[in-house]
């Protein structure tokens, strides 16, 4: 694809439960950079709100409705694949328990210790620790 296409939105979801603690899941094989770990989400369609693809991708992968998300920041990237533009949201609220229904793993992280990222999220888990944690002293 074309570094000049247009971006494509994707909606990005970080659920963070009260101790500060937030999900991640493994790109599953077949997709590109399969085995990375990434925040849940996925491209929104034709039509849809973001808010609302970060729903629906929840309901598909996770099976939990998310109740609330605050947006948190957005982050463009070009990759050999695919121009992305990615729309970060906290989400604090869902109903239900997080089950992996399209047989990816997931993993609840505090100091995010798993590895590989996606390349276009490194950088979140510094801006998160400063979210969660303050700038350090
Ligand atoms: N979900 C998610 N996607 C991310 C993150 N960081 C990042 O660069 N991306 C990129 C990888 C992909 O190019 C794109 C998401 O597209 P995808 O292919 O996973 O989305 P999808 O589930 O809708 O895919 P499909 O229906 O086409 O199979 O965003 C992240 O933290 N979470």
């Amino acid at each position: 694809m074309s570094q000049d296409a247009k971006p494509i939105d994707v909606a990005v979801g970080i659920l963070m439960q009260p101790n500060g603690d937030v999900l991640l899941g493994q790109r599953p094989e077949g997709k590109p950079y399969a085995g990375y770990w990434e925040f849940p989400g996925g491209k929104v369609e034709p039509g849809e709100g973001i808010f609302a693809a970060l729903q629906r991708e929840f309901k598909e992968e996770l099976g939990i409705e998310v109740l609330d998300g605050e947006p948190w920041c957005g982050v463009e990237h070009v990759y050999p694949h695919a121009h992305v533009r990615l729309h970060f949201y906290i989400s604090r609220q869902w109903r239900g328990e997080p089950q992996s229904l399209e047989g990816q793993a997931f993993a609840w992280q505090g100091s995010v210790g798993v590895q590989p990222l996606l390349p276009a999220t490194i950088p979140l888990i510094q801006w998160l620790d400063q979210l969660r944690y303050g700038e350090p002293a």
